[in-house]
């Protein structure tokens, strides 16, 4: 039988392809086929979703929900995030609840999501594949904070659902397992948004038959990297150039950068599935799937694996880091781009549409770093002798230009797949693991240990031990100044 355990520093299979699987396609973890499971939550999100959005769910006092805020962080965050912002605009007659995100553990992102909410109305999806991420939860019991004062404890059971691996937690935690959406462990944190993670949120907002085409979007391009040929394989093309770049060019960087404005989360979702780490002994620049500092079986990789990804939408990076990519240092592009707008406008009188505007700079940009200007051409254009340097582009500088029919729920699960994949294909040639992240331990057991020092130091006036000098100092100094609610004297929550 198939080893599907490919993630074998945390002995768990990589599956996230049977999440958008058909429902009688056979995919196996363990022996035991797992499309069943993922249709049965499948339907269990289609029903309770259908419920929110026609307002047979109703809170505590008898209303129906109209807000949803979606806690989580990290993969259990920023997948569902980029998709929601994907197809707001193409699908606003279809938004129904209001959809709000809270990752960041800083209270002030708790005081901006729920400003202007009522309890009554709202429903909090807890999204956490462990059930234990600390700023999730913190986050979770605050909001539970937040709706029981408001309409007493039963109210948890109407206002508060959850998605996780971790049933039992959930249940501790007073959520009703009833309303509770499984996933599993051979889904990674980050290619999670197939699952509940994404898909739970995304009906509630557009309706579970947009999902159904995201995820189909999704598993086609499954299909397609299964079996087309590599010489046509669109995520291997794209992972032998990621491969080439990186190690055998020497390009440490990758800039994602999208034509269209719905695509605003897309980078800061791949850089989750690339989230940059610090080696200070190599100065290596590493990620959460691929930037991994030694090989699968635990040798110290002796080339550079990995890309730091950063983006914005084009025009707007035009303005501001364009610069360095045309005439600084080289950073392979990753240009996408979209035939027909989700929100078309041509103004009487404009030489193009608004559309077409945006989109002469998606084509003009990758000619613009592969040909560059040439001394001869400035010169030929009487461009003054001081100003040829300055005004010269090397140019030979990568890019890739992906180009979308339009952006819709299934096009955009398909550019989603394309990247997982993508990624996988470069993880695979480095000889890497690209579904750990060992890399994100050590600062969360070192933030426990600044926890414990700051609540006996808090409670019990401690001084600061056991830090660094410099942590010693910041610490004594943080303690020293900042005014704290005390247990007495709870923190508003506006
Ligand atoms: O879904 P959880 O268990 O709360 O974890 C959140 C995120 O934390 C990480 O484990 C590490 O940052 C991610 O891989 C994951 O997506």
């Amino acid at each position: 039988m198939l080893n599907t355990q490919i993630n074998s520093t945390e002995n768990r299979s990589v599956l996230h392809v049977a999440l958008r699987a058909p429902r009688d396609k056979v995919i196996c973890s363990d022996g035991k086929n797992v499309v069943p499971e993922v249709w049965k939550v499948l339907d269990k999100i289609k029903e309770f979703s259908e419920l929110v959005r026609s307002g047979s769910w109703v809170g505590a006092t008898g209303k129906a929900l109209k807000d949803v805020v979606a806690v989580g962080i990290g993969g259990s965050f920023l997948g569902p995030l980029f998709v929601h912002t994907a197809l707001q605009t193409d699908l606003i007659f279809l938004l129904k609840p209001s959809y709000e995100n809270l990752a960041n553990v800083d209270p002030i992102d708790v005081a901006r999501n729920i400003a202007g909410l009522d309890p009554e109305t709202t429903l909090v999806v807890v999204v956490s594949k462990t059930f234990t991420t600390a700023e999730t939860m913190l986050n979770a019991r605050t909001l539970r904070e937040w709706i029981t004062a408001a309409l007493g404890p039963k109210a948890v059971a109407k206002h508060m659902v959850a998605v996780s691996t971790n049933l039992t937690l959930v249940e501790k935690f007073g959520i009703d397992p009833n309303n509770a959406f499984a996933f599993w462990d051979w889904v990674g944190g980050r290619y999670s948004v197939c699952s509940a993670v994404g898909v739970l949120p995304l009906s509630l907002q557009y309706g579970f038959s947009v999902v159904e085409k995201f995820l189909k979007g999704a598993s086609i391009i499954d299909q397609h990297f299964y079996s087309t040929p590599f010489e046509k394989n669109i995520p291997v093309l794209l992972g032998l150039l990621s491969v080439w770049n990186v190690s055998f060019l020497g390009y440490p960087a990758r800039a994602i950068l999208p034509y269209t404005q719905a695509l605003e989360k897309f980078a800061p979702h791949i850089q989750q599935a690339s989230m940059p780490l610090y080696f200070p002994s190599r100065l290596r620049v590493s990620m959460e799937s691929n930037g991994k500092g030694v090989s699968i079986d635990g040798v110290r990789l002796p080339f550079e694996a990995g890309e730091i990804d950063f983006g914005e939408p084009g025009t707007n990076g035009q303005h501001s880091f364009y610069q360095l990519i045309h005439q600084g240092r080289v950073i392979p592009c990753d240009f996408i781009g979209v035939v027909k707008s989700q929100q078309p406008v041509y103004l009487k009188g404009e030489v193009v549409s608004n559309h077409d505007e945006l989109m002469s700079n998606f084509f003009a940009q990758p000619d613009a770093l592969a040909y560059g200007k040439t001394a001869e051409q400035l010169l030929s254009e009487n461009v003054s002798q001081n100003l040829i340097p300055h005004k010269t582009f090397t140019g030979n500088r990568p890019s890739i230009s992906l180009l979308l029919p339009s952006l819709n729920a299934y096009n955009v699960g398909q550019l989603l797949a394309i990247y997982e994949h993508r990624v996988a294909v470069e993880g695979f040639i480095w000889g890497i693991n690209s579904f750990d992240q060992w890399g994100v331990e050590l600062g969360k057991s070192l933030a426990s240990q600044v926890r414990k020092q700051l609540n006996s130091s808090r409670t019990k006036g401690e001084s600061v031990k056991g830090f660094n000098f410099s942590t010693t100092a910041l610490l004594s100094r943080y303690l020293e100044v900042l005014e704290i609610p005390l247990p007495d004297k709870p923190l508003s929550l506006l």
